[in-house]
């Protein structure tokens, strides 16, 4: 039987997922996927080339799908093929690979511009798939309340990711010690001058439901900043015919040349020690520089159960100890975005993490 498809008057709706490295994007979206959710298509782009972060979805027991979608360069080229997807999903459900949804979401790379992919949804002809049967209904976007402001403040990348939210869902207000209330109406203000519109949500609240976070609308620039409408011009397919340069995603002293990915992929297991070590040297030499971390790592101790462990910004987020691995792949997988950190000496310094030689006894 046929499924049921979002229709023009009725489109299915797709929720952007934005905010920078390490905001709690993934975190915020399995809170969106519990059993009694609405059935969601999920997107994501992996993270360098080393699949973690679909391990890291609990996608499997809800009704949800995960699709991934890539982008090749995590800086430059976020929006690519997200029309084109849509397209896939829309013909998977027509001809019933996969159920009808409810609801897509995208989470895009912490290091995406959400300019070219609002643009594309709103650009979407009503001839196209992605036009007729889906519409862009809000942006969420994840603020950090550890390292938000100054990142917001410092990149680009991240003033843009707020401007464009309807929503803002404060993360980590728990982890604020010093100072939180006043910490708070900081975070408050900063989001009152980039966008007054948006409405912040703090993901502790017990308001701040999936729900509240998800209600469908349609996103509608009128009514934004002037930045926010500019941007969306500067990404139109004149502006890109013309050789419009959009403006650098990185303001002055952190040139966008200086971030890049590195990866590191061993087989067999690493003892505990090893890793307290060896991420003690790295965030002492690499401290803030160390954009994002993160890994699923196999400990000798009990290969079975890996270890979990985030960096964001040079904080190092309290790992956690899986039960078992999300996925078949049982290889210790860490994926790291450095910025402005000597690419040569980074390579070198990942492939001191080595699996422990298991000793055999003479027989
Ligand atoms: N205490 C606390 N930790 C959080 C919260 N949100 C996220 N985290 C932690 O922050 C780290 C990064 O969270 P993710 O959800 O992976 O962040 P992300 O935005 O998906 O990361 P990227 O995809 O790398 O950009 C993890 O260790 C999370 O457990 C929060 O509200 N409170």
């Amino acid at each position: 039987m046929k499924q049921a498809l979002g229709h023009f008057d009725n489109p299915v709706p797709v929720y952007l997922l934005t905010g920078f490295l390490g905001s709690g994007k993934t975190t915020l979206l399995n809170r969106m996927l519990r059993t009694d959710a609405p059935r969601t298509a999920v997107m994501v782009n992996e993270f360098g080339d080393v699949p973690i972060d679909n391990d890291l979805f609990k996608v499997d027991g809800t009704a949800s799908d995960l699709i991934e979608t890539s982008t090749g360069c995590i800086c430059c080229e976020p929006g690519n093929d997200i029309v084109s997807t849509l397209a896939r999903l829309s013909e998977a459900m027509d001809n019933g690979e996969v159920s009808a949804v409810d609801r897509v979401v995208i989470e895009t790379t912490g290091l995406a511009d959400p300019a070219p992919i609002i643009n594309q949804m709103l650009m979407s002809s009503h001839h196209s798939i992605a036009g007729r049967f889906f519409a862009l209904a809000a942006v969420i976007t994840t603020l950090d309340a550890l390292k938000g402001e100054e990142t917001v403040e410092e990149r680009l990348l991240a003033h843009k990711q707020l401007a464009f939210a309807d929503r803002v869902a404060l993360t980590k207000a728990d982890m604020l010690h010093d100072d939180p209330a006043g910490r708070r109406e900081a975070l408050a203000a900063l989001v009152a001058r980039i966008n007054p519109s948006a409405r912040i949500l703090d993901i502790q609240d017990p308001l701040a439901q999936p729900e509240t976070l998800l209600d469908h609308g349609i996103y509608a620039p009128d009514g934004r900043s002037m930045d926010v409408l500019a941007w969306l011009k500067d990404e139109s397919p004149l502006a890109k015919a013309f050789g419009v340069q959009a403006p650098s995603q990185w303001l002055p002293g952190n040139r966008h040349s200086d971030v890049y990915t590195k990866s590191l992929v061993i087989e067999g297991s690493v003892t505990s020690r090893q890793v307290t070590t060896f991420l003690d040297i790295l965030m002492r030499a690499a401290g803030d520089r160390l954009l994002r971390l993160k890994g699923l790592i196999s400990l000798a101790d009990d290969p079975g159960r890996p270890y979990l462990i985030h960096i964001v910004q040079g904080i190092f987020h309290p790992p956690q100890r899986l039960q078992s691995w999300p996925s078949q792949d049982h290889r210790t997988r860490l994926v790291v975005i450095a910025d402005g950190i000597d690419e040569k000496a980074l390579e070198s310094f990942l492939l001191t993490l080595k699996p422990k030689k298991v000793r055999r006894s003479k027989s």
